[in-house]
């Protein structure tokens, strides 16, 4: 058996075309953009590379990027300063602080600085209280991008088992309480979970979020899973996942690659994510089941 290869690029550029068509309805409607302000703290090259194809997307979706760029030894006062400008501008929808920040720098400060409402992140702990407690607000765009990649190959998820390996609050927090909102009996496995392998092998659906390459091995796969990976991890060959990819696709039903699966679909979520923000706050309908 040979797994269904899922191809999120394809995906992500499909939603940014449905996203960008809505877009063009929220300005005849509002008389502006949607606004997406991204912070970016020092000059980590990786973090450089997706802020700048984060600015290029929104602004292919025809909404207005606002680039805030900080030297690594900033004090913490002017970084929450820039956020509370952010906060008051009416132009900005969104606002994305790019993470990790410095050492020096106290990440839940600065996530808890940012409007709820304008938390395109969904990093708050107000917006994760909002999705555990079933209340509209921001779910993080990775695990909603899963999601829909999960609901495109396999339609109603009602039932599946679903096991989560990985329990950070960006990830694999949200992506199981995304899971448990479709009915998915939910399992999250994580460091200490005992004989991850027989865990993994029950479930129907295995999203790997451990930031471990290539940990998640082949013979774990139930026959016909869909596998969906979120490691995006550096090795001296190149770029790899947190599943051994050609062990994984031998068994699955579907699979996610990396690059090219998951990743796309991050920065077309947050597209949606401020272009649903800009619909709120401005009190323009937005078609959230057309995206
Ligand atoms: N506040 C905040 N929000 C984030 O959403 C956030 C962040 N900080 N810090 C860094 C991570 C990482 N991230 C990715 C976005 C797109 C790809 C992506 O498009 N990847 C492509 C290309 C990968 C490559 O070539 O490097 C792919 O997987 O095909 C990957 C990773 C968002 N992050």
């Amino acid at each position: 058996m040979s797994a269904n290869i899922i191809d999120g690029k394809a995906f992500a550029l499909g939603l940014r075309e449905r996203i960008a068509a809505q877009v063009a309805n929220f300005v005849a409607a509002a008389g502006r953009k949607p606004g997406l302000a991204v912070v970016l703290v020092g000059e980590d090259p990786a973090s450089a590379v997706y802020v700048r194809s984060k600015g290029k997307a929104t602004v292919a979706a025809g909404m207005a990027s606002f680039e805030h760029r900080l030297p690594a030894d900033v004090a913490q006062d002017e970084l929450l300063a820039l956020v509370d400008t952010l906060n008051a501008d009416p132009a900005v929808d969104g606002i994305l602080v790019q993470l990790p920040l410095p050492g020096h720098l106290d990440e839940l400060a600065v996530t808890t600085r940012i409007d709820p409402d304008k938390d395109v992140d969904g990093f708050h702990p107000v917006n994760a209280g909002r999705l555990a407690t079933g209340l509209e607000g921001f779910v993080p765009c990775t695990p909603l991008g899963c999601v829909m990649l999960l609901k495109d190959q396999l339609g109603d998820l009602t039932g599946l088992d679903a096991v989560v390996i990985g329990r950070s609050n960006i990830v694999g927090k949200p992506m199981a309480q995304l899971l448990l909102k479709e009915s998915c009996t939910v399992t999250i496995a994580h460091s200490r979970t005992r004989d991850l392998s027989s865990v993994v092998k029950r479930a129907d659906i295995v999203v790997a979020a451990v930031g471990r390459a290539e940990m998640v091995k082949g013979e774990w796969i139930k026959p016909g899973a869909t596998v969906i990976d979120v490691g995006i991890n550096r090795t001296a060959t190149g770029l790899v996942g947190d599943v051994d990819f050609a062990g994984a696709a031998s068994v699955a039903g579907a699979i996610t690659p990396v690059p090219g699966g998951v990743g796309p679909m991050t920065i077309a979520v947050l597209l949606r994510n401020t272009l649903v923000s800009a619909g709120r706050r401005e009190g323009v309908a937005i078609d959230e089941v057309a995206l």
